[in-house]
Order: C-alpha cells, then sequence, then structure tokens
C-alpha cells in the first residue's frame, strides 16, 4: 500500500503547538509542550521529551502520522479502558491530594528511586498509598534509578513491609541487569519500560528473558500498529502507558489498550490528572478508574489560550522538520503495511 504521508508543508500548516502547565512536578518539569495536528482522520500528538534527538523523536512523528492521517487504522469511537492512578515521587503526606485527583482507580502506579531520595521515602509513599487505597493493586516504577543491589535491597524491604506488586517497571537501566534482578527476587515480576521503548530492538528484552511484562507507549514505538505488534511478538502481558500526554496522546494510547487481548492491564493513562490545563473542554481523566476512547478534539479558544511563544513555536517547527527529515531517509520502515 502507498506511503500514508502528509507532506511537511502540511503537517506544519496544521500544527498546533501548545505548553500546558502541571499541577505537580514530573520529570522535572512543571510545564509539557506538546504539538497537536489536525489530521485529516483524527486528532493526533506529537510530544517527545525535549533532550530526544530526531532519531528518537522521529518514531513520535511516525504515530502521529499514523493516527492523524492513516485512513485504514481502526479507531472504536466510543467505550472505556481501565487506567492506573500515577503517583509522582512526592512527600508521602502528599499523596492523599494526589490519589484525590484519580477517579475510581484500582490500581496505582507509585514511583520510587527518585534521585536524592532514600528507601525510606519509598517506603513512605508506598505506605500512603495504601493507607488511603487499601484493596488497590500497586505497582511501581524506579525509571531505572537503582543499581542491581539497590533494587534487590528495596525489593526485599518492600516485600518485608508487606508490599505485593502487580510489577515492578524498570527496576534498573539494562537488558542485562534486569535479568540479574529477576534472577536475584524470584517471586517479584519484572516489567520492561526503557529497554522497550528506547532500545533500536524492541524486543530484545523478552528475547532475553530479562522480563516479565512490557510497557508499551504508542508515541516512543511508532505508532498504535507497531505497538500491538512489539506486544504480540514479546510473548509477554502487556501495560499501555504514555508520556504525559494531552488529552489527544492519551487517546491515541486508549485506542492502543483497547486493541491488546485480553485479560487488560489498567493503563497508565490517567496523567491528564497531573496537568492543571489540557486542550480539550473535558480533559480525558479517569472517570470510574476508567478513560474514554471517544475521540479527544480540541477546543480552538484552549489552543490560543496555551498556544507556545513563537520561539517556542518555531523550535517544534524545526524539530518536525529534522524529524520527517529523518523518517524520510528511512524510507518504509515507518509506514502501514
Ligand atoms: O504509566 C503511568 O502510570 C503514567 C506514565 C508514566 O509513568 C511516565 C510518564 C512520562 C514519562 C515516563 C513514564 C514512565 O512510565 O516511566
Ligand atoms: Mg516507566
Amino acid at each position: 500500500m502507498e506511503r500514508v504521508h502528509p507532506s511537511l508543508a502540511d503537517l506544519l500548516e496544521r500544527a498546533h503547538v501548545v505548553a500546558l502547565p502541571l499541577n505537580t512536578r514530573f520529570r522535572g518539569v512543571t510545564e509539557r509542550e506538546a504539538v497537536l495536528f489536525a489530521g485529516t482522520e483524527a486528532w493526533s500528538e506529537f510530544s517527545p521529551f525535549l533532550e530526544y534527538a530526531p532519531a528518537e523523536a522521529s518514531a513520535w512523528l511516525a504515530a502521529a502520522i499514523e493516527y492523524g492521517f492513516d485512513a485504514s487504522l481502526e479507531r472504536l469511537d466510543s467505550g472505556t479502558v481501565e487506567v492506573n492512578a500515577t503517583v509522582p515521587a512526592v512527600t508521602a503526606d502528599a499523596v492523599p491530594q494526589v490519589l484525590a485527583r484519580y477517579d475510581g482507580c484500582r490500581v496505582a502506579k507509585v514511583k520510587v528511586a527518585e534521585r536524592g531520595q532514600m528507601l525510606a521515602d519509598d517506603l513512605a509513599r508506598l505506605e500512603a498509598v495504601r493507607d488511603a487505597l487499601p484493596t488497590a493493586r500497586l505497582r511501581i516504577d524506579a525509571n531505572a534509578g537503582w543499581s542491581v543491589p539497590e533494587a534487590v535491597t528495596a525489593l526485599r524491604a518492600m516485600t518485608a513491609a508487606g508490599f505485593e506488586f502487580e510489577y515492578v517497571e524498570q527496576p534498573v537501566a539494562s537488558v542485562t541487569e534486569l535479568a540479574e534482578v529477576r534472577r536475584a527476587v524470584p517471586g517479584v515480576r519484572i516489567a520492561a519500560d526503557e529497554s522497550v521503548r528506547k532500545a533500536a530492538d524492541p524486543l530484545a528484552v523478552a528475547r532475553a528473558g530479562a522480563a516479565d511484562h512490557v510497557i508499551v507507549k504508542a508515541q516512543p514505538l511508532g505508532g498504535v500498529r507497531r505497538a500491538a505488534e512489539v506486544v504480540a511478538a514479546s510473548g509477554l502481558s502487556a501495560t499501555v502507558s504514555s508520556a504525559l500526554d494531552t488529552s489527544v496522546g492519551i487517546v491515541m494510547g486508549a485506542q492502543l489498550a483497547a486493541r491488546l487481548p485480553q485479560p487488560r492491564y489498567a493503563a497508565g493513562l490517567a496523567t491528564v490528572s497531573l496537568f492543571a490545563a489540557d486542550v480539550v473542554r473535558e480533559p480525558r481523566v479517569a472517570v470510574q478508574g476508567q478513560v474514554s476512547l471517544a475521540p479527544a478534539v480540541p477546543d480552538a479558544a484552549l489552543l490560543r489560550e496555551f498556544a507556545a511563544s513563537d520561539a517556542c513555536q518555531n523550535w517544534w517547527f524545526e524539530r518536525i522538520r529534522a524529524c520527517f527529515e529523518h523518517l524520510s531517509t528511512l524510507g518504509a520502515a515507518y509506514s502501514p503495511e
């Protein structure tokens, strides 16, 4: 089939660059920049983190092109998917107010191993989550913040404190280290996130038997189809997550989640609750623990209100250009079958 490609000029003409305030510091930032494309098929989002070079960010552009412009991609326009509450590495006393923003979530993912914090901070945060949601299932995400010995010590301490996790997301950085942690703490399921979405080969971690579970995100994996293919080829159970997306990116993720086989793991798609503003009138936050699959259509007044500065827009337009160039050099690699 023909490659589904808007021209670069078309993309830039349809692009809206926004800078949205967060209500909780996340990944070290308090403002999130994103590009929304008014695609021919759907609104789509391009929001790679600022530090990513074109080689990495271009997969995120491929995802935005697929979702916005590919008429052969199936999109459900109703229904919901279950989501998890995401608890950033806040102090324990702030946990109740963070959790209060997630309506009806029965699964909580808690960030741990934040730089500058201690194991005691993680344990206190977990206790606070358990106090607030005694029946919730728990996961933790270390974002590769531990060494192997630190991970083993922390996981043993958490187990001793009575915590059981659905899985532990990216406790350490490399595939080899994940395998070591997995061997050292049998009974604790290990999930790969960065080892899937930032790896040259997203399946290497599964092939190495270094994880029990994979985290997949539509943008970094080059789109909904490709991310679903990664899950199928991994042979592992999977959770769909996001990257602090606006409601537009969240719906793209929800479409991926809805494609995965049952039983499904609650998706990391409730993070719009961490935003103080969004591009749609009814932000896709969790409602009774679910997020809607209905198309997310930005509001023109909100796009204007939160439009990024001219300098910031120019920076993103240059970035789109660089990523578009990069995709062109890859040829058909990102085009649909
Ligand atoms: O999975 C979730 O609950 C929310 C998304 C999330 O944690 C995240 C958001 C931005 C960047 C990285 C991550 C991550 O999963 O590591
Ligand atoms: Mg993660």
